[in-house]
This record gives structure tokens, sequence and C-alpha cells, in this order.
């Protein structure tokens, strides 16, 4: 099986609605450069696809030898499928997707599928489309081929490391299985309530969410505050990067203004950090933020936890996310100060006069525009610990700009740091 993988390059797909009675799919590349950075969302050729994986999350393009490498280490059952991501509780054989010929493949919407296609067939939108106009047209597709030289396996490997050898003090952490251990009632409550009003096919109203889950900081500049975690949760997971950080694991930190804590999504945390994003914040951005909500919404992240201690960092300075919409949960555990302070917009000046302070409290969330300026102001006392999710949106990111507003848009978001998570500092 690696052998014949010889001239393909894998990719994830998401599937959209669209793909459905397509015979192409429409696909989401992602390079392995930082993990989630996108080369844009392209058509593959079905009658070129070898074959089709459903993902449990979205994977990310890996080169014919990392495949083979990863395919080898990590499927024990000896199965010769292709297996993206590391942990083998990720590839699930029993779901390629047939693909005949004469029929169009069934996609589901929103379902993540890993697409391992021969390199020239991935198309852009315009070649696509000029194909389409004009089938009898055989001129060749230009070859679109990934640079294998480009693509960083160290994540990967940093990942089947951690799965191999580290054991979690708290393994129920891991999994979203029993959501409720979790998640506050209030907020399942809250978007079950979202899911059941989209079902019935009426418009979910901010209005009809449970009386008290929702808290508006701010109607300007669309600052939320909401119970979100459970206290026990919190401290597990507090006590598990504890229990992580001495097993002396290899550990990245968040960013470049964080010295401590940790990617939670580089220490198997991404499964089921996505049914998190997939199944519960982003149905509730979509209400809270639907600009946010073309292509898949909220449909990618970068998840850490920040620490501050007396002895190290104490504060975070003025800065703005990259992300469209930043999570940012309290796991505790005793501290006084490090309120965060919000100040305004990046891009709507007549907000630059705001100024709001909001306390921490433990399992409670804070939900901002990633664009909304912001601090951590210095602890006092004690040690906080922070879950942040930088959620984000591939299709308003990558597809519908130009390439020179993608270019400005990257200029002024910072992208410029180590794996394409840097914060974009205001000024
Ligand atoms: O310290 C906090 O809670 C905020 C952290 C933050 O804003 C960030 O890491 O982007
Ligand atoms: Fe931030």
């Amino acid at each position: 099986m690696p052998e014949a993988l010889g001239d393909t390059c894998a990719a994830t797909a998401t599937a959209t609605a669209e793909s459905v009675d397509r015979k192409a799919a429409r696909v989401t590349l992602r390079s392995m450069e930082g993990l989630d950075v996108s080369l844009g969302i392209h058509w593959v050729t079905r009658e070129r696809v070898e074959r089709l994986f459903v993902m449990q999350q979205h994977a990310t393009l890996l080169n014919t030898e990392t495949l083979e490498n990863v395919t080898r280490k990590q499927c024990s059952d000896g199965s010769s499928h292709p297996c993206v991501l590391l942990p083998c509780f990720l590839c699930q054989p029993s779901q390629i997707v047939p693909l005949d010929e004469n029929a169009p493949a069934k996609l589901k919407a929103r379902q993540c599928y890993m697409v391992v296609a021969e390199a020239d067939t991935i198309l852009t939108d315009e070649e696509r489309n000029a194909s389409d106009n004009d089938e009898e047209d055989s001129k060749p597709v230009e070859r679109r081929a990934i640079d294998p030289a480009k693509i960083n396996t160290m994540q990967i490997e940093k990942l089947a490391m951690i799965t191999e050898l580290y054991k979690p003090l708290h393994s129920e952490l891991y999994d979203l299985n029993d959501p409720a251990s979790m998640l506050e009632p209030v907020f399942l409550e809250a978007v079950e309530s979202i899911q059941a009003q989209t079902e019935s096919g009426v418009a979910a109203e901010i209005s009809s969410l449970p009386a008290s889950f929702l808290t508006c900081l701010s109607e300007a500049t669309r600052l939320y505050q909401f119970a979100m975690l459970r206290r026990e949760w919190c401290l597990k997971l507090v006590e598990e990067l504890q229990h992580f950080e001495k097993s002396g694991m290899p550990l990245a930190r968040p960013n470049s203004m964080n010295n401590y804590g940790t990617i939670l999504n580089d220490i198997g945390f991404l499964p089921m950090l996505n049914e998190l994003l997939a199944y519960h914040l982003n149905p509730l951005c979509k209400l809270l933020y639907p600009a946010w909500d073309e292509g898949g919404g909220l449909d990618h992240h970068h998840t850490f936890v920040v620490q501050y201690r007396m002895a190290e960092d104490r504060e975070l300075k003025f800065h703005f996310d990259d992300a469209e919409v930043t999570l940012n949960v309290c796991l505790g555990t005793e501290f006084t100060g490090g309120a965060l302070y919000f100040g305004g917009l990046f891009d709507a000046p007549e907000t630059h006069d705001e100024s709001l302070a909001v306390q921490h409290q433990l399992g409670r969330a804070t939900l901002h525009l990633g664009k909304h300026r912001h601090a951590a102001k210095p602890i006092t006392s004690g040690e906080r610990y922070n879950m942040i999710m930088w959620m984000r949106n591939f299709c308003k990111r990558y597809h519908t700009h130009s390439e020179a507003e993608r270019d400005e848009d990257q200029h002024h978001h910072g992208h410029s740091h180590e794996h394409g998570h840097g914060h974009g500092h205001s000024h």
C-alpha cells in the first residue's frame, strides 16, 4: 500500500453539501507547516481520487514518507490503510467511502474526509469551473504537487511519542464521551436548545437561550460570558497538565507571548476539542457571531492553556488574537488579580475608548472577537490557569479573499510568528 502512494498526495477534505452531487469533491487542504495553515479550498476530481476516508477530525497534509511511517508505526492491527493522524483511534478503516465511477460519492456535510489523490488532480475553483464548462477540452491541468521539503513532521512525531509513552493521570479528560462530566448543565441546555431550533428549521435566537445562561458584557464589541466548564473537570485538567509537565514529555509553549502553559492540541486533546468546537461552541458562536457562519463556521482552532504564577509570567500585554472568535475559560486554581481588560476592536476606532475589566471565575467562559484588543492584568497572588481556544473559520480566512487581501490580512494578524499562531500586537 505505501508503494501505491508513490505519486499521490494526501489531504483532508471537508465535504460541503455541494460535493454530494458533484463529480468532484471539494476539499480543504492543509499543510503540515504549523498544523493548520491552509493551502486553500480546491477540487479533487473524483475519478482520480484513490481513496476517501472518513476522519474524526481534520487531518493534515502529509507527504508519502510520513504516511508510510505513520501507517507502519501506528496501525498495530496490521491493516495497511494510511492512518493520517497518529492516535490509532482516529483511523476508521470501516469507513472508507466507496468510490464508484458511476455514482456520486455520498459525503456528509461537515464531516471530515481524508483524500488520497494523485497530485495532479487537485484543481483550483477556476480550473474546476473551466473543466465543467468545457468537458471536451482536456487541456492538462497544471501540476500542483506539494513540496515535501516544506512538510514538517515534527508535530506528528511528537504526538506519536506522547501517545506511546505518556500515561495520563485522568484519561477521561481526553474524550467527550460524557459531556455532562465536563460541561455545566446550563451550557448543555443552551446548546441543545440552539440545536433543537436549528433542526426544526427555525433560526435560533439569543432570546431563546435559557434565561440565566448568557451575560452580555458589551453589545458594541460583542463580549459575552457564560458558565461552561464544571469545577471538577477544570481542576483535573490543571492536575493533568502539571502531571504532563513533570513527565518530561516535549511541550510547546502556547505562543510568542506566553512563556508558560501548554498547547492542548499538541498533546492529545485535539480530537476532543474538535468535537467541543463542532458540536457545542460552533452552534453557539453561529448565534452570537453570525458573521463567522460562512462555510463550516468556526471549524478549526488553536487551543492552549496559559499559566501565570508570581515567580513566572504574571500578566499579558495588550494584544489581539489570531482568531475569529476566542474562548477563554478560567480553570482556577487560587489567585487574586489577573482580570482581563478589554479596549475596543482593532478595526473600529470608535470602540477604542472601551475600558472593561472582566474578572475570572472558575469554569466561566469569556467569549470575544479575536480582533477585540485585550490584556491580562498581573496576578497579585497564587496561580492562574485559563484555557484559551482561538477559533477560526477556514473559508473566510483563506478562500473568499484574493491573494493580495490574504497577504494583507496575514500581515495584520502577525502570522509571522513560529507555527503561524503568533499574536497580532495592536499598536
Ligand atoms: O490570560 C488570559 O486569560 C488571556 C490570554 C490571552 O489573551 C491569549 O493568550 O491570547
Ligand atoms: Fe489573547
